[in-house]
């Protein structure tokens, strides 16, 4: 698949999915199962604690990427987030697009009963129907990304998402989108290293934003990375939050992955 349009191709997709779930769930049935779900884990809360202490991993479930294709197709989500918890992750992300990345929101619903971790939905979400369904299916943060939908719709999102008591994780890959990201309330800034245009990936890209990120703000340096010394690099600059997926779930062992990635930057 060519890079230069898979953004506009999996928005397209998501329109179509996302009128057909309206069909099937009313609005005002998502909405009552979202308020019945079970409360948030407190994602933002557990970044900060985290990043303080040296390092917040965002250990990703993935099956598959338009990028990199298949990365893992034997995958026991729930025996992985376990071990992930096991191996000191702050938090999940679980990609529940099925199209593009073969994931679920039973992917996400395993991931999160299988442990105690606060769960970010992975996906691409531009439309109320959307937060009020990923709080339904057991969410404690969402992915808002910027190159995805206009600023007011990020905002409006964002808002709702809140009052759901779910936390926002913005993402942007350049300065422009940058910009925009910081006109949100979340402290999660998320940079993706990965162009999605190009599936470039170039860590600097974190490294080159960072100075025009306020305090205050955590910054998740996302994507290609894969390395101990990438993440010693990284931290070096000054970054202590760090979202990673394939180098785990290509790995035989995901959790011990997580470790030998880490062990570096964290106490204990
Ligand atoms: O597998 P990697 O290179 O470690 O990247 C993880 C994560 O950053 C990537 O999956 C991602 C970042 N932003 C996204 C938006 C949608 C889907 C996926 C993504």
């Amino acid at each position: 698949m060519s890079a230069s349009d898979i953004l506009q191709r999996i928005l397209a997709t998501k329109r179509t999915e996302i009128a057909a779930g309206q069909r099937e769930r009313p609005l005002a049935q998502v909405e009552r199962e979202a308020r019945e779900a079970p409360p948030t884990r407190g994602f933002e809360q557990a970044i900060r604690r985290d990043a303080a202490l040296g390092a917040a991993v965002i250990a990703e479930i993935k099956r598959a990427s338009p990028s990199a294709g298949t990365i893992r197709a034997d995958l026991d989500v729930a025996a992985v987030a376990a071990s992930y918890e096991r191996n000191g992750a702050t938090c999940l992300s679980v990609l529940t697009d099925r199209e593009y990345f073969g994931g679920s929101p039973a992917d996400l619903r395993a991931a999160r009963d299988a442990c105690r971790l606060p769960v970010l939905r992975k996906d691409f979400v531009v439309d109320p129907w959307q937060v009020y369904e990923s709080r339904a299916m057991g969410a404690d943060c969402i992915l808002l990304i910027v190159g995805a939908a206009p600023a007011h719709t990020l905002l409006e999102l964002e808002h709702l998402a809140k009052s759901l008591g779910m936390d926002v994780l913005v993402e942007s890959h350049d300065g422009a989108e940058l910009e925009v990201a910081l006109q949100l309330q979340t402290a999660l800034v998320g940079i993706n290293n990965r162009d999605l245009r190009t599936f470039t990936t170039r860590l600097e890209t974190t490294v080159e934003l960072l100075p025009a990120i306020p305090t205050g703000r955590i910054v998740v340096t996302e994507s290609g990375i894969g390395t101990p010394d990438q993440v010693l690099g990284l931290k070096a600059q000054g970054v202590s939050a760090y979202l990673v997926g394939s180098a785990f779930m290509s790995a035989p062992d995901p959790g011990a992955e997580l470790s030998k990635l880490f062990s570096g930057v964290r106490k204990g």
